[in-house]
């Protein structure tokens, strides 16, 4: 399969990374454009892929159709392509651009995907929320999220939790860096080194995670088999809950709505 990348920006090259990387797609088969070339020149030239000299010879020289810019720029991108989706098949990870919307912007016999994925598709563990319009059925389908699964796990969620969902899969990975940011800064703090420090927190994160996976006991159980009594966790644990930890993240994920 051809996939093609409108916009070249943070979310295009992760998944360009990631479609390379599952060693299923090769580098010639992925065409992009954008307006601002030098931008992402040395990225092209570095991974192998095709750059396109406009957003209409993309979708020409495509199969999957992948419109990553802005969402403000979707209006314009799909004006330029509009005419060249004939046989295609278009996916767009723009925030909060509705299938609706896009259908509108293009032709209503259009197959076409809504997807939010995350930046962790480029080493293939990324989230992926999907929505496929009612011209998208059966083997197309079914192709499409087998294609996309190359990049991580693909849950279909309906439209209207495309936004809450969206969030708490799109916008939490910069968080977790951040934890294990803070974390590592912290260890580096009381005497260890940043690589050392940043190592042992990523690992202890990943590793957390894969518990709360494969574990059959809540987070809240969990976060108990790792306070031992009196000891240094749970004295941890209080002074986050003191400082207001927990009304911190409530009020970050309650702004990524707003
Ligand atoms: N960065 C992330 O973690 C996530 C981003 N998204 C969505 O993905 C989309 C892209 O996000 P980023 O890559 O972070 O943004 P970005 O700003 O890094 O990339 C946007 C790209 O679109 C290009 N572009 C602008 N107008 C264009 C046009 N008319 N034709 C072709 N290309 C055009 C820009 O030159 C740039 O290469 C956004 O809609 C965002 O909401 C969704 C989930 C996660
Ligand atoms: O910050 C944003 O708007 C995009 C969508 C989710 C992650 N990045």
């Amino acid at each position: 399969m051809k996939i093609g990348f409108i916009g070249v920006g943070a979310m295009a090259k992760a998944m360009i990374k990631g479609y390379i990387n599952s060693g299923q797609v090769n580098a010639s088969d992925i065409y992009v454009h954008a307006p601002h070339k030098e931008k992402y020149r040395e990225f092209a030239k570095a991974t192998g892929i095709n750059c396109s000299d406009s957003n209409q010879e993309v979708a020409a020289s495509s199969d999957l159709v992948i419109l990553a810019t802005g969402p403000k720029q979707v209006v314009d991108a799909l004006k330029d392509v509009r005419e060249n989706l004939n046989g295609k098949i278009l996916a767009s990870i723009a925030w909060q651009i509705s299938l609706e919307r896009l259908e509108e912007l293009t032709s209503y016999d259009l197959p076409i995907i809504r997807l939010i994925p995350n930046v962790n598709v480029e080493v293939n563990e990324g989230m992926l929320i999907y929505k496929a319009n009612e011209n998208l059925v059966d083997q197309s389908l079914a192709d499409t999220v087998k294609n996309l699964e190359l990049l991580g796990k693909m849950i279909e969620v309906p439209e209207d939790k495309f936004d809450v969902s969206g969030s708490l899969m799109g916008c939490t990975p910069a968080y977790a860096y951040l934890f294990a940011d803070i974390f590592s800064r912290s260890a580096v703090n009381h005497g260890l080194d940043k690589q050392t420090a940043t190592q042992l927190a990523a690992q202890a994160i990943l590793g957390s995670m894969k518990m709360i996976e494969k574990s059959d006991k809540s987070p809240s159980d969990l976060i108990d088999d790792v306070c031992s009594p009196a000891g240094g966790t749970i004295k941890g644990l209080l002074a986050l809950k003191k400082s207001g930890f927990e009304k911190a993240v409530i009020d970050c994920f309650d702004a990524t709505q707003e």
